[in-house]
C-alpha cells in the first residue's frame, strides 16, 4: 500500500506534478522556426480555414482530450474543490497517455454553476478531439453532460458515470457466469445514487437486470417510491417499491452489491446477510465500502472487487476511458453512444477469459491470473486491452453511424494500435502475417512445458503455425486440462513407442556410425532424447522446423540439430543473429551466439546471411562491419580481418549496402559520416551490425538489452540446412510465439530454396 509520504514525494520530486508538454517536431534551426511559426504556420491555418476537417491533419486536436473537473466529487473525497482535484485530473492524463497514447490537457474550473461549466466547455471544441468530464457531482453532472452532448460535435463522456458502469458491468457479467446466476433473477443493491451509482444501475438494467429486483441507496438510505428528502429526477426513476428502508435491510439476500458511495458504508453483518456466492464490488476510492479481508472473514463464498490496484479485481474506470477514447478519436466519432459503451463491456468481459500473457504476470509481481473469482476483468497493464477494446469501440462507432472517418480494415487498425505500443509489436506483426500466409509444422521437443503449451494455444488460435508436441501424452493432456487450454487436434508424439522409432534410429545410426555411435545407442537416443527425435522429424520431412531450449542449455539443443540436420552444404558455418528492437528503431546484431573467432570468410558470410534475414522482417539492410577502427585508421591483424571481410561481402553481394571497417558510433551517426567519411556507402544509418568476434557481439547485444532498453528477439540461427531455432531458458510465451513465427518464415524460405535448387 502506498504510504502518505511516498505519494507526496512521487508528486513533488523532479518536475512538479505528473505531466509536461513535449514538442513533436524539431525546432532547432531557423528553417524549423520559419515552418513551426511565422511565416510557415500560416499555411496550415489557411488550409483549416478552408476545410475545418484539416484541423485533424495539421494540429494535435485529433489526439487531444480535455479532462474537465470542478472538483465537486473528487474520488470519494467529496467536494474538495477544483484546485485540490488537480492531482487526480493530472492522474487521468497520465493514464490516457500510458495506456492509449492520448494527450490530455487537464482543466480545473473554479465554479459550481452547471451553466458556467457548460458555456466554458462548449467553447473548447476547436482545441480538443474529445471531452472527458471527471469528478463532477450528481445530479449536476447529468445535466452538464446532456447539454454538452447536445451542443458539441465531439465525444463528451462523463467518466464517473459511464466508465465506472462499463467496468462494473463487465465484471458483473463474468461473475454471474462463474456462479451460474441469471441476471434477470438477481437482486442488486447499488449504494450511492450519484454519477457512478445511477449509471451502474442503468447499465445493469440494459443488460437484463429487472428494476423490481434492484434497490438504490444514498446517504439517506433506500430510495423508495414516494420519498421526498434528498431526491432528484434521476433517483426517482430508479426508486423501489420494496418495503426496505435501510441499506442493512436492502442487503438481506442480495446477490450483488455495487458500492459507489463512501468508505466503510458496509458492515460485515450486511455482507453476511447476502445470498449465496455474493458479488460485492466496493468501488469507493481510495477506501472501499468494506475491505475485501473483512468481507471474506464473514463470507468465504464472496466474490469481491474494489476500485484499488492493490486487491484482486480492480473495478475501476481506468480500464475503460483510455481505450474507449482511442476508438472514438480514431474514428473521429461525433459522440460516444450506447453501442460503443456496450462494445467496450463485451470486449472487456471476453478478454478476461483468455490466457494472460507473461508480460502482464511480470508487471503484477509474478502473480498468475486465470479467469475466476479473483480475476473477473483484465488488468490495466495488459497490452491486449487496447487491442480488444479500441477496435470494438471503433467498429461500434462505425456501425452505429457516429464515425466520420474511415479507418479501413479493422484488423489493420488493430495492427496500427500494436505499433503504437512499440516497434517490436509492429515488426513482429509483419513476420507473423508472413507466417500466417503459409503455415508450417513446428516440432516442440519440450511439449510438456507450460510455456510451450500456452504458446501452442496462441499459435493455433492465431493460425501462425501447426505445432507438434513431443512428450508423454498423458502428462501433456493433463497439463492442457489444468491450464484450461483448448488444444484439441494438436499432434502429440510420445517418443517412447513411436511408430517412427525404427526408421529414425536407423537414420541416426547411418549418420553417426563413424562417430562411434552403435545402433543400440542410436535407438536409445531417439527414444529418450527428444531434441534428437525432433531434429530427426525435421530431417525426414515429418516437421518443417524445430524450436527447443526453454528447459535446456544451449549446447543440448544445438548439438542434436547440428548432428542430425547440419549446416547448409554451401555455407562455412552456422551463425547467430539477434534482432534488437528499440522504441523507434530495429537493429540486427550478428554473430552473437555461435562462432567464437570467425575468419574473414565466415564474417563475410555472417553479413550476407544477416542481411537476408533482415529482409524477412521487411527491413532493407544496411550492413556495418564493425571494428575499433574507421576505414583504415588503426591497422592491426584484428582490423585487417574486418577489412578483408568487407571486401568479400562487396564481391559476393555487390548490390548490398555494406561498409567498414567502422566503429559503432560512426556506423550509426549520419553527421559524423557525412563530415568525415563522405565516401562511405553507409550514410551513418546502419541497421545490420556485424561484430568481429563472439566476445564483442555477445557482450554488445546483452548491453543493448540491459542498458539500452532494447527487446531482443532471437537467437535466430542462420546457415542450418533446415530451420532450427534455440529458445532461451528465460523465454516467455510471447518470445516463443515470436520465434515460432521466425521458424515458420524460415521454413517457407527453405521450402522455396528446395524447390528452386531441386534439393529433394
Ligand atoms: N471505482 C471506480 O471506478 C469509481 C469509483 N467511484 C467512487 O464512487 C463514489 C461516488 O462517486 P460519484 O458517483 O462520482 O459521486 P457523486 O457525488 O456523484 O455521488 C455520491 C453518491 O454517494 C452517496 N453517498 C455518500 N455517502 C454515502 C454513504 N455513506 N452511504 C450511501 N450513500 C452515500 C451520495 O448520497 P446523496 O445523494 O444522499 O448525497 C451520492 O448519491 C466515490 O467514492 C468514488 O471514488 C466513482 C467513479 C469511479
Ligand atoms: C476512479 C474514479 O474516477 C473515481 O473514483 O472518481
Ligand atoms: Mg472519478
Amino acid at each position: 500500500m502506498a504510504k502518505k509520504q511516498d505519494a507526496l514525494d512521487y508528486h513533488s520530486s523532479g518536475r512538479k506534478g505528473k505531466i509536461e508538454v513535449i514538442a513533436t517536431k524539431p525546432c532547432d534551426t531557423s528553417r524549423d522556426l520559419s515552418l513551426a511559426y511565422s511565416p510557415g504556420v500560416a499555411e496550415p491555418c489557411l488550409a483549416i480555414e478552408e476545410s475545418p476537417e484539416d484541423a485533424y491533419k495539421y494540429t494535435a486536436k485529433g489526439n487531444l482530450v480535455a479532462v474537465i473537473s470542478n472538483g465537486s466529487a473528487v474520488l470519494g473525497l467529496g467536494d474538495i474543490g477544483a484546485l485540490a482535484g488537480k492531482p487526480v485530473m493530472e492522474g487521468k492524463g497520465i493514464l490516457f497517455k500510458r495506456f492509449a497514447d492520448i494527450d490530455v490537457f487537464d482543466i480545473e474550473l473554479n465554479t459550481k454553476e452547471p451553466d458556467e461549466i457548460i458555456n466554458t466547455v462548449r467553447l473548447l471544441e476547436p482545441t480538443f478531439g474529445g471531452i472527458n468530464l471527471e469528478d463532477i457531482k450528481a445530479p449536476e453532472c447529468f445535466y452538464i453532460e446532456e447539454k454538452l452532448k447536445e451542443v458539441m460535435n465531439i465525444p463528451v463522456f462523463h467518466d464517473d458515470q459511464h466508465g465506472t458502469a462499463i467496468i462494473a458491468n463487465a465484471g458483473l457479467i463474468n461473475a454471474l457466469e462463474l456462479i451460474k446466476k441469471d441476471i434477470s433473477k438477481i437482486k442488486i443493491v447499488v449504494n450511492g445514487a450519484g454519477a457512478a451509482g445511477i449509471a451502474c444501475a442503468q447499465m445493469a438494467l440494459t443488460l437484463g437486470a429487472k428494476k423490481e429486483n434492484m434497490i438504490l441507496c444514498d446517504s439517506k438510505g433506500v430510495i423508495y417510491k414516494g420519498r421526498t428528502e434528498g431526491m432528484n429526477d434521476y433517483k426517482a426513476r430508479l426508486a423501489t417499491e420494496m418495503e426496505c428502508r435501510t441499506l442493512e435491510e436492502a442487503m438481506v439476500d442480495a446477490d450483488v452489491f455495487f458500492g459507489v458511495s463512501a468508505k466503510d458504508a458496509v458492515t460485515p453483518e450486511m455482507v453476511a446477510s447476502m445470498a449465496a456466492d455474493p458479488i460485492l464490488f466496493a468501488m469507493a476510492n481510495p477506501d472501499p465500502e468494506i475491505l475485501p479481508s473483512e468481507a471474506i472473514k464473514v463470507r468465504s463464498d464472496v466474490i469481491v472487487g474494489t476500485g484499488r490496484s492493490d486487491f484482486p479485481n480492480q473495478v475501476n474506470n481506468v480500464l475503460c476511458f483510455p481505450f474507449l477514447f482511442r476508438g472514438a478519436l480514431d474514428t473521429h466519432a461525433t459522440a460516444i453512444n450506447d453501442e460503443m459503451k456496450m462494445a467496450a463491456v463485451k470486449a472487456l468481459a471476453n478478454l478476461a477469459k483468455e490466457d494472460v500473457p507473461d508480460s502482464v504476470i511480470k508487471a503484477y509481481g509474478n502473480t498468475k491470473f486465470s479467469f475466476g473469482r479473483d480475476y473477473l476483468i483484465p488488468k490495466p497493464f495488459d497490452p491486449r486491452v487496447l487491442l480488444h477494446v479500441a477496435p470494438a469501440v471503433a467498429k461500434a462507432a462505425i456501425d452505429s453511424g457516429v464515425a466520420t472517418r474511415d479507418i479501413g480494415d479493422i484488423n489493420k487498425y488493430t495492427e496500427s494500435l500494436e505499433a503504437l505500443q512499440g516497434r517490436s509489436k509492429e515488426i513482429m506483426r509483419t513476420l507473423i502475417n508472413k507466417a500466417k500466409s503459409d503455415r508450417k509444422r513446428i516440432v516442440f521437443p519440450e511439449g510438456d512445458n507450460e510455456k510451450i503449451l500456452r504458446a501452442t494455444q496462441i499459435l493455433i488460435d492465431e493460425k501462425i503455425a501447426i505445432p507438434i508436441l513431443l512428450g508423454p501424452e498423458d502428462k501433456i493432456k493433463g497439463m492442457i486440462k489444468e491450464l484450461s487450454l483448448d488444444l484439441h487436434g494438436v499432434q502429440i508424439i510420445d517418443t517412447k513407442g513411436s511408430p517412427k522409432h525404427h526408421e529414425y534410429s536407423n537414420e541416426l545410426f547411418r549418420l553417426r556410425q563413424r562417430k562411434g555411435v552403435t545402433l543400440a545407442e542410436a535407438s536409445r537416443t531417439i527414444c529418450r532424447e527428444r531434441n534428437y527425435y525432433g531434429a530427426m522429424m525435421v530431417r525426414m520431412g515429418d516437421a518443417d522446423a524445430m524450436l527447443s531450449g526453454v528447459n535446456h542449455h544451449y549446447p543440448e539443443t544445438i548439438r542434436p540439430a547440428l548432428e542430425v540436420i547440419g549446416k547448409q552444404p554451401q555455407v562455412k558455418g552456422v551463425h547467430g543473429l539477434y534482432m534488437m528492437v528499440f522504441k523507434k528503431d530495429v537493429i540486427f546484431c550478428a554473430d552473437t551466439t555461435v562462432t567464437i573467432d570467425p575468419t574473414a570468410e565466415e564474417l563475410a558470410e555472417t553479413a550476407i546471411l544477416a542481411a537476408n534475414k533482415a529482409r524477412h522482417f521487411d527491413v532493407e539492410p544496411r550492413v556495418a562491419m564493425l571494428s575499433f577502427s574507421n576505414y583504415g585508421s588503426a591497422l592491426h591483424p584484428f582490423t585487417s580481418k574486418v577489412i578483408r571481410a568487407t571486401q568479400l561481402v562487396k564481391e559476393w553481394a555487390p548490390n548490398l549496402v555494406v561498409d567498414g571497417e567502422v566503429q559503432a558510433n560512426v556506423a550509426l551517426d549520419p553527421d559524423l559520416t557525412e563530415q568525415q567519411y563522405p565516401f562511405s556507402q553507409l550514410k551513418g544509418n546502419a541497421n545490420v551490425l556485424v561484430f568481429p568476434d563472439l566476445n564483442s557481439g555477445n557482450i554488445s547485444y546483452k548491453l543493448l538489452s540491459k542498458l539500452g532498453g532494447a527487446e531482443a528477439v532471437g537467437p535466430i540461427l542462420m546457415g542450418m540446412k533446415k530451420p532450427v531455432h534455440v529458445l532461451q531458458r528465460g523465454d516467455e510465451v510471447n518470445d516463443i510465439v515470436n520465434m515460432a513465427a521466425v521458424a515458420v518464415v524460415d521454413a517457407q524460405d527453405a521450402f522455396e530454396k528446395e524447390i528452386n535448387n531441386g534439393y529433394h
